[in-house]
């Protein structure tokens, strides 16, 4: 699987085998990108690991001395030679610190890629194991450090994409849907806890039963709430694909340039300038976008032609949002229109717009502004509204099991009011409880937990 993190790592991540893992191996890789720059960390981590490395640093000593959070500057020596390869700085957490919780170093070294490449091998050769993808952060998961939900913010906070999802993406790693979850998760174990005492005893020794229904209620809002951030957590962290279509010569090209304030597409006036598609990311109002400009319907004879328009249609398919351009000095007789589409009339300095139309001139770039604003407040129809201290959530993961567990809730809710008896009703609590605990990562099992980690970087 290639990793997601970033756009320069290209390393592809091996499974980690979750079954039989432990933490013996001492691990390292580059956490930075794998590109030219001043200064790149190497991070290496597992008990015992500044011995390991005092083999090829020139000052074993220090390294193996250090107290837990502090520098030490020194070289990387190739021990077989006595050949400096970098001068690095290395810091050094003990047992119980840093990010894995594990003894650990990490090199800040000077960033070319040959020097690093030395490194990298040299760590090999003296017996520490190039870390999969996620290996760091899942010893940090195993060793308490965080818990899933975190783990999995670690990756969305690296892989955010506009301002608002790395905010949201930090909050969830500082513990935000951790403890939303937790909250939950005591509300339900006090339910639980009132019908299972209503189970172990006969009805008659106990006064009568209250089922606690609208605190049942209330976890199955709070579930369905969270769930259902899942939109903006995609909108705003996956961001949406926008495609400009209309009839040739409608100004698409002259549109996307201006859209995206750069000329990239080519632009003349010529009818089917534009034959392939052509792609770029922006973002409106803090959503990123990914926008498309595409070759002109019309019916075509020409065989190139005829496959952009193929591939124009297609793009339609997949896309979040058309921005259907019609040219307004044409009388074009039918357009699309339908719940993804927004109807733009462009070239308002030539000819008038109908009557409440969005319309623009990609020619004087009137009206330019209103659409962005316009295609941002269309994407974000119909999304719930969230406040500044609700928690959102980016992973479709974890929608699924909220929405398990809160239909669980729910049928637990619709069983006490048919006065089912109570064991069938902790059956569905119990469930419930199941969902957010893969959810937490308590009880998820070894491929899930595998296909998560595989996601990340080598470093991470
Ligand atoms: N150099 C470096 N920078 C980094 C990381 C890292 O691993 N190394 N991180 C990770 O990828 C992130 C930060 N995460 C970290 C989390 C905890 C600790 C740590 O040492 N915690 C202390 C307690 C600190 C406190 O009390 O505030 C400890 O465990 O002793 C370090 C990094 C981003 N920056």
């Amino acid at each position: 699987m290639r990793c997601s993190c970033c756009k320069v790592c290209r390393h592809y991540s091996i499974l980690l085998d979750m079954e039989s893992y432990n933490t013996d191996d001492i691990i390292y890789a580059l956490a930075t990108a794998w590109a030219q720059s001043a200064l790149a960390v190497i991070r290496v981590s597992g008990e015992g690991c500044r011995k390991a490395l005092g083999e090829c640093f020139s000052r074993p000593k220090a390294l193996l001395q250090a107290k837990n959070a502090t520098l030490v500057h020194g070289f990387i020596t190739d021990g077989q030679n006595g050949e400096n390869l970098d001068e690095v700085v290395a810091a050094v957490y003990t047992h119980g610190h840093g990010y894995t919780l594990e003894e650990s170093v990490e090199f800040t070294c000077h960033g070319s890629l040959p020097g690093l490449q030395k490194l990298l091998a040299l760590f090999k050769r003296i017996g520490l194991r190039p870390a999969q993808g996620g290996e760091f952060t899942f010893r940090a998961f195993l060793h308490g450090r965080m818990d899933l939900t975190q783990a999995e913010a670690v990756q969305e906070l690296v892989a955010a994409q506009s301002p608002r999802s790395q905010a949201m993406a930090l909050s969830r790693l500082e513990g935000s849907l951790k403890d939303r979850i937790s909250a939950v998760k005591e509300d339900l174990l006090v339910v639980l806890a009132a019908v299972e005492v209503q189970l172990d005893y006969a009805e008659d020794e106990l006064d009568e039963f209250v089922f606690p229904l609208s605190r049942l209620q209330e976890v199955e809002i709070a579930l369905e709430r969270l769930a259902s951030s899942y939109s903006v957590g995609r909108l705003y962290g996956q961001g949406a694909r926008v495609v400009l279509a209309g009839a040739t010569n409608a100004g698409k090209s002259s549109l996307f340039n201006l859209l995206l304030k750069q000329q990239r597409s080519i632009v003349s006036a010529t009818k089917g300038t534009t034959r392939d598609y052509i792609e770029a990311d922006c973002s409106f109002e803090g959503i990123p976008v990914r926008l498309y400009d595409t070759a002109g319907l019309r019916e075509s004879s020409d065989t190139i032609e005829a496959e952009g328009i193929k591939r124009t249609e297609q793009l339609i398919d997949q896309a979040d949002l058309v921005v259907y351009l019609v040219d307004s000095t044409e009388v074009q007789q039918s357009y699309r229109s339908d719940d993804k589409t927004l109807v733009v009339f462009n070239k308002s300095d030539l000819a008038k717009a109908p009557q409440g139309s969005l319309s623009v001139s990609a020619q004087s770039g009137e009206g330019i502004a209103a659409l962005a604003s316009a295609i941002a407040k269309r994407l974000r129809q119909g999304l719930p509204t969230t406040g500044e201290d609700q928690v959102v959530i980016e992973s479709e993961r974890q929608k699924v099991l909220l929405l398990q567990a809160s239909e669980a809730v729910q049928r637990a809710i619709a069983l006490v009011e048919l006065d089912i008896p109570l064991d069938i009703v902790a059956a569905e609590l119990g469930e419930a409880m199941q969902s957010l605990g893969e959810l937490t990562g308590e009880v998820t099992p070894a491929d899930i937990l595998q296909k998560i980690f595989s996601g990340f970087c080598v470093g991470k």
